[in-house]
């Protein structure tokens, strides 16, 4: 008899925590949908408390998933929980995941409770979270420089008031493997089959995986991992990289398996990175872009003769298909589709038949439009909040000799308005003249350009991160094009609409907080 590993993923939540990770709604709809197919026992869809933004994220999430458990974070709080169960509501499987912290440093210094109070908070909390769901998972935050007599004492509490799953997280990640092993253990033997035991392992020496593992041997049987490691500081333990330790080496995880489609592995690390922008490391174990590559020649001999002289693991199992059909100009819809469909993307006739058209476009200026390429036109749309402010065209003076300059053309509200501007350089200029046109004041936190794909005819993405308001946070921006300028022109205008669509959702929610 196979026993199972849940795999519970909260790249939308502790991922959404690394800095620049934030996704917007139908970003993060896009990445359930294919968490969904990649098999995932347990989506952690955000923590609803934390803005309406997220509440919102995590109802729709709610409304489309049906295969994987949806869930949300909060705190030990009855605000928190209520939000959890309002935005999980319509999920078929649902679950509140709430936590409080049971180290002696977060309870003396962050929470500033006596730890008999942070028992009764626990309590009170679960018994809260199941008027909602009968499915609670409850965390021990930063267990991992907990006492084991004392997560014992709250641990038995918390089963006694109905959690289901107790998360073990380290939180720091302080751990070494074989001491995570020894508290799974113990935990195990003293929890017995009252409730599954679950591990969060955060990356800060580099362990992150290596104690998921070792958790996973001692008897865990649910793992909280992200795709691509995404997450707080130094990210939380891969997914991919767990799910191939177990299946590659059967030989340790006898008969212990996962529900993962792990052909899914690839797509779904692709997605999320270009949509977060966040690449991997080339030499990330499974999903970077060295990962299956081979330099040297004594290897490449090697491999050419019998693959598995130099290789473990077969990248067909994750999904990286080396022979895919190469889109170009004479393409048709049905393989643009299939593509599309591959690539982890659940569109309607209608969006695929605007991305058809985008493609198109693309496919006149650039010979071989590859699998990144098509990601970027997808996501740089559902990307964009509704476009109040277009951008229609771009003219920048020579800047080797004399002041930069640029003459913007942005259409709004039915009409086109022109304006012209300097600046302290090419992109300053355009910025301004943005500025100008629009009567909003930005002010630029963070510019980030980067080439999707190889070669001169390579798309550039440009992702920016303006502050229109110093009351509100940073609103992100993003734009698309063969050329630089009109890519860096078209994120500052996206930037902008998202302000504006930021706005429109505050006084929304204000206006509903009045109602009540
Ligand atoms: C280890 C983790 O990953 S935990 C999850 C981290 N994720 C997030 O923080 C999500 C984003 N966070 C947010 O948007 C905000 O922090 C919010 C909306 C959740 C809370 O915002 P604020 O109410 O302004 O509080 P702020 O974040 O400044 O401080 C946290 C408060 O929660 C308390 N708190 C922290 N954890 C818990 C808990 N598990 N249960 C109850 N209270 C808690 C802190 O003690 C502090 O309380 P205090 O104000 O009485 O000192
Ligand atoms: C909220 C918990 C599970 C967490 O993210 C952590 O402790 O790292
Ligand atoms: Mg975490």
């Amino acid at each position: 008899m196979k026993e199972q590993v849940k795999i519970f993923d909260t790249t939308l939540r502790d991922g959404e925590q690394s800095p620049g990770a934030s996704m917007n709604t139908e970003e993060k709809i896009q990445i359930a949908k294919q968490l969904e197919k990649l098999g995932v026992d347990i989506i952690e869809a955000g923590f609803a408390a934390a803005s309406p933004g997220d509440f919102e994220a995590i109802r729709k999430i709610s409304e489309v998933v049906n295969k994987s458990t949806v869930c949300s974070l909060a705190r030990a709080l009855e605000k928190d929980i209520k939000a959890a169960g309002e935005a999980i509501a319509p999920a078929k499987f649902k679950r509140i995941h709430t936590f409080i912290a049971t180290s002696p440093i977060h309870m003396k210094y962050k929470l500033r409770m006596e730890p008999e109070e942070v028992i009764k908070r626990a309590i009170e909390a679960v018994k809260y979270a199941k008027t909602f769901v009968n499915d609670v998972e409850f965390s021990c935050e930063d267990a991992g420089r907990s006492e084991m007599a004392f997560l014992k004492e709250i641990i038995a509490a918390v089963i006694e008031a109905g959690a289901k799953t107790i998360n073990i997280p380290d939180t720091v990640g302080y751990r070494f493997p074989h001491e995570m092993g020894e508290m799974i253990k113990e935990l195990k033997d003293f929890i017995g089959e009252r409730a599954i035991i679950s591990v969060h392992c955060h990356n800060d020496l580099g362990l992150a995986v290596a104690n998921s593992l070792y958790s996973v041997l001692n008897g865990a049987r649910q793992v909280e991992c992200t795709i691509n490691g995404l997450g707080e500081r130094a990210g939380n333990a891969a997914l991919e990289e767990i799910v191939m330790a177990i299946k590659t080496r059967k030989d340790i995880f006898d008969g212990i398996d996962t529900n993962i489609n792990t052909k899914e592995i690839y797509p779904t690390s692709r997605l999320v990175a270009a949509i977060t922008g966040i690449e991997p490391q080339p030499n990330k174990a499974i999903v970077g872009k060295n990962a299956f590559a081979h330099e040297s020649g004594i290897h490449q001999d090697g491999v050419l003769k019998h693959q598995e002289t130099y290789e473990i693991m077969r990248a067909e199992d994750i999904g990286l298909d080396r022979n895919a059909i190469v889109l170009g100009k004479h393409s048709g819809r049905h393989a643009f589709k299939k593509r599309i469909e591959d690539l982890g993307f659940t569109l309607s006739e209608e969006e695929i038949n605007k991305a058809f058209e985008r493609f198109k476009v693309l496919a006149d200026k650039k010979k071989e439009i590859t699998d990144d390429d098509i990601r970027m036109l997808i996501t740089n749309e559902i990307a964009s909040a509704p476009e109040v402010y277009k951008l229609k065209k771009l003219q920048i003076s020579d800047c080797s000799e004399g002041v930069p300059s640029a003459a913007v053309t942005i259409e709004f509200d039915g009409k086109e308005i022109t304006d012209a501007g300097i600046g302290d350089g090419t992109i300053d200029a355009i910025f301004k003249t943005i500025d100008r046109i629009s009567g909003y004041k930005g002010t630029l936190n963070d510019y980030q350009v980067a080439a999707v794909s190889k070669g001169k005819d390579a798309l550039a993405k440009v992702v920016v991160k303006v502050v229109f308001d110093e009351k509100k946070p940073a609103v992100i921006g993003h734009g698309l094009s063969i050329d630089t300028m009109i890519a860096s022109a078209k994120a500052y205008v996206s930037a902008l609409n998202s302000y504006i669509s930021m706005k429109d959702m505050l006084k929304v929610k204000k206006m509903s907080e009045n109602d009540i």
